[in-house]
C-alpha cells in the first residue's frame, strides 16, 4: 500500500483535517512530539496577529487505539481558533448582508491565487479561494509530516531545519562537525531559526523594518535528514527517483520558487572533479563518502549520506502597502485587498519543509520496507541492512 494523505479545510474555517492512509499497525505515537511540531510552525520573527489567535494541537480522531496505530486509515484534525470570528462569514448556510457582511474579496493580491483561482473555479468571491490556498493549510500538512517523523525515528532516520538567508542577509556555513541534536537544539532557541546571534539580530532589524514599510520578505531554508539507509527512490521510472519528490514536495509548499539538492545550482559552475562526492570504504562505516556535495542523492537513490534540501521563498504576496490591481466587478485599476498577514514566514516555512520532505522519505522507506505492521518492516528493514553490510 502506498502511503498517502489528503487535507481539507479553510483557514477561517472550523477545523483542517487529514486522513493518512498506508501507515502500519503498531506505530506509537507521541501526541506531545506531534504537537511540538504544529508549535514550532507557530513561531518565527515577523509573523501576523493570526499566530497569537492559534494554538494549534492535532486531535487525533480514527487510526489509533491506546496509542498506536491499528493500521486503519488515520485521521487527525487541527481546530481554527479564530473560526469563532468568522462564523457568520464562513458557514455554509445563507447569511443576511451584502458583500461587507460576507467579506467579500474582488481586489485580486498579485502573488496570491486569489485571480486565477477565482476565474477558474469561476467564483466571484475571491475568498473562495484565499481560504483554501491560505499556508493554513501547512499546518495540517506538518501534523501528517510529524507522524512520518515518528516512524522514521524508530529506525534511527532524523531531520533537522534551519534557515539560510532572509531578505539577503545569509547565516554563515554551520560548522562542520555539527550534529542534528545540536542543530534542533540551537535553531529551537532562535526567533528566526538560525545558529548565530549577530545574524538572528540582523534579520529581526530587517524584518521589522519591511514590516513598518508596509512590505514583505523572503529566504532561503535547508533541511537535513541523516541515519538513511543505501537505496530509498530508485532510478527505473522517473517519478520512483526520491530526489524529484521530494522537489516537488519543496515547490508545493506555498510561496516556495525553487530547490536545491547538495550544492545545488553551484554545480553549474564547478567541475566533475569538485562536485561528484568519492567512493570510500572501511568495516566500521560500510560504503561511506569523502564529501556529501550531492546531498545524499545519486540516480534518485539515497546514498547514505545525509539528504541536503535547500528552498527558496519568496516574499509574502499580500503588503500593507498594496501593489497595483484590478477589481474584477468594474475592471477598473484599483491597489490589492489587504487582509491580515504575516511579513516574513521564512523561520515557519523551514518548519514546514522538515515535515514536507520528512514525508517523501517516510513513504520511499515503506515502499522499500512495506509491511502491515511495524514488527514486518523492521524485519525487513534488518535483512536489508545486513544485505547492504555484506555486500
Ligand atoms: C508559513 C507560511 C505563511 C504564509 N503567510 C502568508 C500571509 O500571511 N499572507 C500571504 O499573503 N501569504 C502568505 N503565505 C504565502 C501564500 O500562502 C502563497 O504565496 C499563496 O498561497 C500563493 O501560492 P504560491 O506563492 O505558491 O504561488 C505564507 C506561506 C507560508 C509557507
Ligand atoms: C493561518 C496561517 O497562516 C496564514 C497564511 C496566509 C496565507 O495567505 O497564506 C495568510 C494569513 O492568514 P490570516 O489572514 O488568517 O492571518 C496567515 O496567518 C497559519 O500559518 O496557520
Amino acid at each position: 500500500m502506498t502511503l498517502r494523505y489528503l487535507t481539507a479545510g479553510e483557514t477561517h474555517g472550523p477545523q483542517l483535517t487529514a486522513i493518512i492512509e498506508g501507515l502500519p499497525s503498531n506505530l506509537e505515537l507521541d501526541f506531545e512530539a506531534l504537537n511540538f511540531q504544529l508549535q514550532r510552525r507557530q513561531k518565527g520573527h515577523g509573523r501576523g496577529r493570526r499566530m497569537q489567535i492559534e494554538q494549534d494541537t492535532a486531535q487525533i480522531v480514527g487510526g489509533v487505539r491506546h496509542g498506536r496505530t491499528t493500521g486503519a486509515p488515520v485521521a487527525l484534525v487541527v481546530a481554527n481558533n479564530d473560526w469563532k470570528h468568522w462564523t457568520s462569514v464562513m458557514n455554509v448556510e445563507p447569511i443576511e448582508g451584502g458583500d461587507e457582511a460576507k467579506r467579500r474579496v474582488h481586489r485580486p493580491r498579485p502573488g496570491h491565487a486569489d485571480l486565477n483561482g477565482g476565474i477558474k473555479y469561476e467564483q466571484k468571491d475571491l475568498r473562495n479561494i484565499l481560504e483554501r490556498s491560505s499556508a493554513r493549510e501547512t499546518a495540517a500538512r506538518v501534523a501528517v509530516g510529524a507522524v512520518a517523523r515518528q516512524l522514521l525515528a524508530d529506525f534511527g532516520i532524523r531531520v533537522a531545519g534551519h534557515v539560510v538567508s532572509i531578505g539577503g542577509i545569509k547565516a554563515p556555513p554551520l560548522p562542520a562537525d555539527i550534529g542534528v541534536d545540536e542543530l534542533i537544539e540551537r535553531t529551537e532557541a532562535s526567533s528566526v531559526r538560525v545558529i548565530d546571534a549577530e545574524t538572528e539580530q540582523r534579520m529581526i532589524e530587517l524584518i521589522d523594518k519591511t514590516k513598518a514599510d508596509g512590505d514583505s520578505i523572503g529566504g532561503v531554508v535547508e533541511c537535513i535528514v541523516t541515519g538513511l539507509p543505501i537505496g530509498l527512490g530508485s532510478h527505473v521510472q522517473w517519478d520512483r527517483k526520491l530526489d524529484g519528490r521530494i522537489a516537488q514536495a519543496v515547490v508545493s509548499i506555498n510561496a516556495f520558487k525553487g530547490v536545491e539538492i547538495g550544492i545545488g545550482f553551484e554545480a553549474a559552475d564547478r567541475p566533475g572533479s569538485q562536485v561528484h562526492d568519492e567512493i570510500l570504504y572501511t568495516e566500521e562505516k560500510g560504503y561511506h563518502r569523502a564529501s556529501n556535495r550531492l546531498g545524499g542523492f545519486e540516480g534518485g537513490m539515497t546514498n547514505g549520506e545525509p539528504i541536503v534540501v535547500r528552498g527558496v521563498m519568496k516574499p509574502i504576496p499580500t503588503l500593507y502597502k498594496p501593489l497595483k490591481s484590478v477589481d474584477i466587478d468594474t475592471r477598473e485599476p484599483f491597489t490589492a485587498q489587504v487582509e491580515r498577514s504575516d511579513a516574513c514566514a521564512v523561520p515557519a516555512a523551514s518548519v514546514v519543509m522538515e515535515n514536507v520532505v520528512v514525508w517523501e522519505v517516510a513513504k520511499a522507506f515503506l515502499e522499500k520496507f512495506g509491511g502491515d505492521s511495524m514488527e514486518e518492516i523492521r524485519a525487513n528493514y534488518d535483512n536489508y541492512m545486513k544485505q547492504t553490510r555484506d555486500y
